[in-house]
């Protein structure tokens, strides 16, 4: 049984975004992991701050705080992990940094290199897109449920699947084999977050119960 949280809520500071409030619908709804994800033009400075926030509500809320891209920032304010894709530190370089014991996530599309990711010290996988999304821009086509399933059979650790996730298509995802789904847009872009994260939470509250590993 893996003990990382299901629903994962990273967040979103593009301009405009209620970045706290919706951290705090997402939490009273239980998602049980927050990814501080903080956009490239944002200082060091605003990232360790805004970390810092949601590390303690994440406290308050018994719910896992991980930061993005940023080892040192997730060090500094005392986050349980971070996460690392193509384009940040090398997994083992990551694990060097971060020692044996904090969460480290690490991007994987395809079985070789997940399984390569988990041999270097990744605890979890974040796989996607697994739909299309206008979040993030440069990504390859998305790899859907049967992407997302080819990892999960290739690999031990717990599959996060992100891209493109809404509650209809969280319960494919889980029903695929994910552990966990991550939601940007889904939660950010909402209307009304707490009915969003709502939906969320009633998605998983029906999802299979996962096989033991
Ligand atoms: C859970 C999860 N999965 C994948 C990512 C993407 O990380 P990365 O490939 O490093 O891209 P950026 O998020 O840094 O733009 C993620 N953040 N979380
Ligand atoms: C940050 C990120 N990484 C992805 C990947 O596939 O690696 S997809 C993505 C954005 C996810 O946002 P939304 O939930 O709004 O689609
Ligand atoms: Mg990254």
């Amino acid at each position: 049984m893996h003990t990382l949280g299901r629903l994962h809520l990273v967040t979103d500071t593009r301009p405009g975004r209620d970045v706290l409030g919706v951290v705090g619908h997402a939490l009273a709804a239980g998602f049980g992991v927050v990814q501080v994800r903080p956009e490239d033009a944002v200082t060091d400075r605003e990232a360790y701050e805004l970390t810092v926030r949601v590390l303690a509500l994440c406290r308050a809320a018994g719910a896992t705080c991980l930061v993005n891209d940023r080892l040192h920032v997730a060090l500094a304010a005392g986050a349980d992990g971070a996460h690392v894709g193509a384009d940040d530190l090398p997994v083992a370089a990551a694990r060097r940094v971060l020692g044996p014991h904090a969460i480290l996530g690490a991007t994987a599309r395809d079985p070789v290199t997940a399984r390569r990711a988990v041999a270097d010290g990744a605890t979890y996988l974040g796989v996607g897109p697994a739909y299309a999304t206008t979040t993030k821009t440069g990504l390859p086509d998305a790899i859907g449920p049967a992407g997302v399933g080819a990892v999960v059979s290739a690999v031990e650790v717990p599959v996060v699947a992100i891209g493109g996730v809404t509650p209809a298509r969280a319960a494919e995802l889980f029903a695929a084999g994910a552990h966990a789904v991550a939601v940007v847009g889904a939660m950010s872009g909402a209307p009304d977050p707490a009915a969003a994260a709502a939906g969320f939470a009633a998605v998983l509250a029906a999802a299979p119960p996962e096989p033991a590993r």
